[in-house]
């Protein structure tokens, strides 16, 4: 039959959300993923064995064993009735009769549960098959209800959640081999700084390798623009001609928001008509962060201005555009795993920095990580970021009534590992 043009343009774009689950691995489910049948979808046996009727075992024992005919076998994949019908044709007594039946396979009508066969005795010599059993079976032992694993209507994949290899496991059960998937937001990157065009200032650029690699960690499209001399009119130019594009869900700079002579970001986002949605955030390290929306010839654009100073940059990365990158594909806010500091700081501000977690309950405070944001020492043994409010006036009370912090993985898609050997 012919598609109507609105479920052939339904297609389509589904099409465009829609990924092979191979390909979709590392990518955020756009829409739950729902389950359209119940797995099992009939009863199924959990053994080899035989199918029989429970209740005519309660007085079995190896005195009193019960002697069953073996009608035939269920093998998985065979319908049992269809084998019933080619051994017998009348009723069958299911009371002194049962099935042979291999793990997977589905439970014959009249049978309620599944002697393992080593827990049977072959017994040739009666007429035709036969099986002796000893020792009394439970009501429905080794017999898997129909949807007893998944259910019609669960959801297998969260809208917002990382499709994981693991996730192919279920998938595959309930037969679904494409996920819809949220639109990789596509990030540009920006560094800027005469001391990084020249190399006279024998500073290197790090922010913009980091914050490039850190976009695509979170599996999105990253592209590094380029290192921007501190010239208006090169930054003004850069800027409007990446808003106008319309390539770009989110632009970044690092550098020039302060209050320096060579601090241009402000000004030209002025000039070109930006609206600024906040410049300085009560926040160390990153006060100066500078958030706008560019407006360009098809829309507006997300534009976070970093501060210089990689520590800041990077911290204002992980908590400021970290969760506006969730947001865009629908993700939640991440959840921190709390942990409590073995020297508690008392801060009047909300505080980043990287540290080295001990464990779960106690890690040591790396001082240097939130005090000094122009080093990047901290990072060669830190495994992850901490979050602290001011005075910890909202902070969760833990179980011993001691403040707890909030730690986030350092790379965004991470876990947070521990090492073994306490780190200062
Ligand atoms: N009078 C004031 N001075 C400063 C203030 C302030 O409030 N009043 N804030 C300080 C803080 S806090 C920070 S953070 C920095 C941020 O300044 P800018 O964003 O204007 O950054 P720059 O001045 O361009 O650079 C600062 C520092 O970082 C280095 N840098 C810059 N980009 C990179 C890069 N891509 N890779 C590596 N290093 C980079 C740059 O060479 C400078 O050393 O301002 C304080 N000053
Ligand atoms: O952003 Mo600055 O410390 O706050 O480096």
């Amino acid at each position: 039959m012919v598609l109507s043009y609105a479920e052939g343009l339904a297609k389509v774009l589904r099409t465009a959300h829609e990924s092979q689950t191979q390909d979709a691995l590392g990518r955020v489910a756009g829409k739950d993923v729902i389950s359209p049948k119940s797995i099992p979808k009939y009863d199924t046996s959990a053994m080899d064995g035989y199918a029989i009727c429970s209740e005519v075992t309660k007085n079995a024992s190896p005195q009193t064993p019960v002697l069953l005919g073996v009608l035939g076998t269920i093998a998985a994949g065979d319908d049992p009735e269809e084998v019933i019908k080619q051994v017998r044709t009348d009723a069958v007594d299911t009371t002194n009769h049962c099935l042979e039946i291999m793990t997977g396979a589905i439970f014959p009508d009249g049978y309620d549960a599944c002697v393992k066969i080593e827990d049977t005795v072959p017994e040739n010599e009666h007429k035709g098959r036969s099986i002796l059993i000893m020792k009394p079976v439970s009501w429905r032992a080794n017999r898997r209800s129909v949807g007893c694993d998944i259910l019609e209507g669960d959801v297998i994949i969260p809208q917002g959640k990382v499709v994981e290899s693991s996730h192919i496991l279920p998938l595959a059960s309930v037969g679904i081999d494409s996920v819809p998937i949220a639109r990789r937001p596509h990030v540009g990157v920006w560094s800027t700084g005469k001391e990084m065009v020249n190399g006279r200032g024998a500073t290197r650029d790090t922010n913009g390798p980091y914050l490039t690699a850190a976009v695509k960690e979170m599996g999105l499209h990253a592209d590094f623009l380029g290192v921007l001399a501190d010239d208006p009119s090169a930054l003004r130019d850069a800027l409007q001609n990446a808003a106008d594009s319309a390539d770009f869900d989110v632009l970044i700079t690092s550098g020039a928001v302060s209050k320096g002579k060579f601090d241009h970001i402000r000004g030209v986002l002025g000039q070109i008509g930006a609206e600024i949605i906040f410049h300085g955030l009560g926040v160390r390290p990153g006060h100066p962060v500078l958030f706008a929306l560019v407006p360009g010839a098809r829309g507006k654009t997300a534009f976070f201005g970093l501060p210089g100073n990689p520590g800041a940059s990077s911290a204002c990365f992980r908590f400021l555009i970290v969760p506006y990158l969730r947001a865009l594909q629908g993700q939640p806010v991440a959840q921190p795993m709390l942990a409590r500091l073995v020297r508690q700081p008392t801060t009047t501000k909300t505080k980043h920095g990287c540290h080295a977690m001990q464990d779960t309950d106690c890690f040591r405070h790396g001082v240097l990580s939130i005090t000094a944001t122009a080093k990047l020492g901290p990072f060669i043994t830190a495994n992850c970021w901490i979050h602290l409010r001011p005075h910890h006036s909202n902070a969760p009370a833990s179980p011993t009534g001691a403040d707890l912090v909030e730690c986030y993985p350092l790379s965004p898609m991470g876990t947070i590992r521990f090492a073994t050997t306490v780190l200062n």
